[in-house]
């Protein structure tokens, strides 16, 4: 079941400039970058209590963030909800008629197993599901 707010992602076109911000202007702590291949997304976490702000950005100009940012400069992008049991709140969710964007959950960042719900499944909010893997701490 949903346990928590894993991270809120923003979406820039700079994503070193954007890290150098969130670093140096509001001081939060930066946790690392990872680039996953299979969301075609460049990320960067800088971990909050009980959550993060994730940077998300396109991967060598392509992915979903490229396509996103043809229509806006950056913004909120998604929220992500952590989940402990992320098979069966899919099939919860899709029981009440939630579009999910994918047959079943695929690698995120961290190791993570995520899923993303239709925009308009949810008042034009992107959201993502996200179960920690085994080895996460
Ligand atoms: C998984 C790695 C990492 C992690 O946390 O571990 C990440 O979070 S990676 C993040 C990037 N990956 C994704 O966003 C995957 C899910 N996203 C998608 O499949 C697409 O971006 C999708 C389907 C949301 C939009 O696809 P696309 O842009 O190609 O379609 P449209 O432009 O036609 O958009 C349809 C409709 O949705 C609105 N839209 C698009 N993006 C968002 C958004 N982030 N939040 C809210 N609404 C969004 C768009 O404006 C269109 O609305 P309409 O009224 O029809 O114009
Ligand atoms: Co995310």
């Amino acid at each position: 079941m949903i346990t928590g707010l894993d991270h809120i992602a923003v979406a820039v076109p700079d994503l070193e400039k954007a890290i150098a911000r969130f670093m140096a202007d509001f001081g939060l702590h930066y946790d690392g970058s990872e680039e996953v291949e299979s969301a075609k997304t460049a990320t960067a976490f800088f971990p909050l209590k009980s959550t993060s702000i994730e940077l998300v950005s396109p991967l060598r100009g392509e992915g979903p963030i490229a396509k996103y940012l043809e229509k806006k400069p950056g913004g909120l992008h998604h929220l992500c909800f952590s989940t402990d049991d992320i098979v069966a709140d899919v099939a919860r969710l899709k029981a009440l008629g939630y579009q999910f964007l994918a047959d079943a959950p695929s690698p995120g960042a961290h190791g993570c197993q995520v899923i993303f719900i239709h925009p308009k499944s949810c008042d034009g909010v992107l959201i993502e599901l996200s179960q920690p893997g085994d080895d996460h701490h």
